[in-house]
């Protein structure tokens, strides 16, 4: 940040603030001179109020210019703070919280309040100097003159409740908000575009939307009509206090005790006191929106900083396994039980499938095991220790993990794969035998830069890719991590052909079980196609929330459960 241009915004706006009530006392020298038919008096009185009326005129402007840049920094520090909190907690629960969706909401929205509020924060030493000099002039006149500031008292008070009335309204509409982006987001992403025309969902999408933004904008209307009343009581206030001081004056000047130039410094700087409430209430409640702002920040801060606590290390390696210990969760703010009295043993080495219906619980079991959600019940047990003794930082730095749902980076494609292990972002022989690994080098064959080749739609150069090409990447990247204690595929196959699956699956348990024997590394997939999952040495199988079935494929098939009839299910589709 540049302090010089800071040091001059703050002067330009202090002398800009300063000249109004100079500007009326130049009106009042002015007036008295011509009364008293000065001529030589009332050219440099003209003068003066010219210069001035130019400084309060344009001063503000330049320091507008002048602290822009500040307030830019205001705003991108804030965006900042939002983006590292939204991904700074130590697990995802929150983000299943209604209450932290919803400020979450209304501080995306409430973004460009930071540069206002800065910019009010700036803006008020200059009116505290022109409040007090207006408050000297005043009181040179009439000491009483003095209490007009305190008629701006009611406006204040009924600005703050105004903006209190809007605020609330803010968070009770913020739902219906959240959902109209979210609509919009979906309606207007090229991604989705192929299905929204295929379903002709286009207008009832629109319709949705145009009806949630109807239900917020009413509400806020309502709350600002509501507002607004509440305001202008406060204005009337001041309104009749300001004509009880003119009448003051006037009475005065008539009865011969004030001159005609005290009667227009009255006029002009009640005129000024006016202008100052006003602009002191807007610069209020720009401050107020700014400190809710800062403390809906600071509740999402308290919320999101669940210290990483425990005071034990990762094991370097696996011997024993990891242990579920009657593990039973519940999604925050719901109340039904997804998983139930899960009790299982991973061996160290294994390479372990788990199967199941949809909805079974295999995703959520997959996010216990990364530390995404803490068990509401029981206990997680890596190699004998309790997983919420160990850091779940530290527990990360050791798992890798591929997702299906997994996110399309638009960077240059080696990044893409690179940022699966960040010290190595750039290093291009790890990145291609990552690439390798999950049998995904010959994406790189439809790319001219190669690993060097920029990705994504965003960009104008970018190239974008097939699904089954970004899953490839996706897949690298969960195996750019070398030694991993936990690697956890999540689905992270399935835009491939069953085949190449199976392809890869083979060649990856290979590797797998040699890097287990010596690190005793645990490789989990979920997958719904047995042909790799008969490969596990551990099938897991998954029935309304609990482990119903544990074993490798030959006996599982064998013994007539529900992992036989799954098989023989797919099997009888495909033959
Ligand atoms: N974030 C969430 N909040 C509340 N409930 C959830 C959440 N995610 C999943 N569930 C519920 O938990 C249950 C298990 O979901 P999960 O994603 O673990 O199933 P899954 O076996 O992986 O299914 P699939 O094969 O379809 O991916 C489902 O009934 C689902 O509705």
């Amino acid at each position: 940040m540049d302090r010089r241009k800071t040091a001059i915004s703050v002067v330009l706006m202090v002398a800009g603030a300063a000249a109004a009530p100079g500007l009326a006392a130049g009106l009042a020298w002015m007036t008295n001179a011509i009364v008293a038919h000065d001529p030589g008096q009332a050219a440099l009185a003209g003068i003066v109020v010219a210069v001035l009326a130019v400084m309060v005129l344009t001063f503000g402007h330049f320091a507008h210019l002048a602290y822009f840049e500040l307030s830019e920094l205001a705003e991108l520090d804030f965006d900042e703070q939002l983006i590292a909190l939204s991904n700074g907690s130590v697990g995802i629960e929150h983000h299943e919280r209604a209450e932290h969706a919803d400020a979450l909401t209304v501080l995306q929205q409430e973004s460009r309040q930071f540069r206002v509020g800065l910019e009010a924060l700036l803006n008020s030493i200059g009116l505290g100097l022109a409040v007090a000099l207006t408050g000297v002039l005043l009181a040179m006149v009439n000491p009483w003159l003095l209490l007009l500031p305190l008629a701006a008292i009611p406006p204040l008070l009924t600005g703050r409740a105004a903006e209190r009335v809007r605020d609330s309204a803010r968070t009770a509409t913020a739902e219906s908000t959240r959902v109209a982006l979210n609509l919009f987001h979906l309606s207007t992403s090229a991604r989705l575009a192929g299905e929204l025309r295929v379903f002709g969902l286009a207008g009832e999408l629109r319709g949705r939307h145009t009806r949630l933004w109807a239900d917020a904008t009413r509400g806020l209307w309502r709350a600002h009509l509501a507002a607004t009343w509440i305001r202008a009581a406060g204005q009337v206030i001041f309104a009749l206090a300001y004509v009880g001081a003119v009448l003051l004056v006037v009475r005065d000047a008539i009865a011969g005790r004030r001159s005609v130039g005290e009667v227009v410094l009255v006029i002009a700087l009640a005129a000024q006191v006016n202008q100052q409430v006003t602009t002191a209430v807007t610069l209020l409640q720009d401050l107020q929106r700014m400190s809710s702002a800062y403390r809906r920040l600071a509740g999402i801060r308290d919320v999101v900083a669940v210290a990483a606590h425990g005071d034990e290390s990762p094991p370097d390696r696996l011997r024993d396994g990891i242990r579920l210990d009657d593990v039973g969760f519940t999604y925050p703010g719901t109340d039904a039980k997804v998983l139930s009295d899960v009790n299982l043993h991973i061996p160290a080495g294994a390479t372990a499938a788990i199967v199941g219906e949809n909805g079974a619980g295999k995703t959520t079991l997959v996010k216990l095991l990364c530390g995404f959600y803490r068990p509401t019940r029981g206990q997680v047990l890596i190699d004998g220790v309790d997983m919420r003794r160990i850091p779940i930082d530290a527990w990360r730095e050791r798992i890798a993990a591929g997702f299906q749902d997994f996110v399309r980076y638009e960077f240059l494609a080696g990044e893409t794969v690179g940022v699966g292990d960040l010290p190595r972002l750039d290093d291009e022989p790890e990145i291609r035998a990552a690439l390798d690994r999950a049998q995904g080098s010959d994406v790189l064959e439809h790319l001219d830069d190669g690993l060097q080749t920029q990705l994504g739609k965003s960009f104008a150069d970018g190239v974008e890719l097939s699904g089954g090409q970004w899953q490839k990447l996706a897949l690298g990247r969960a195996l750019m991590r070398s030694s991993p204690l936990l690697l956890v595929l999540d689905e992270p196959t399935s835009a491939l052909d069953p085949q190449a699956e199976h392809a890869l699956f083979e060649r990856y348990a290979e590797q797998a079980r040699r890097v287990g024997e010596a690190t005793g590394a645990i490789t989990l997939f979920v997958s719904h196609r047995f042909s790799t999952v008969r490969m596990a040495d551990l099938i897991i199988v998954v029935q309304d929330g609990r482990v119903v079935e544990v074993g490798d494929h030959s006996t599982l098939a064998a013994s007539g459960g529900l992992y036989s009839e799954l098989f023989a299910l797919q099997a009888k589709a495909y033959s």
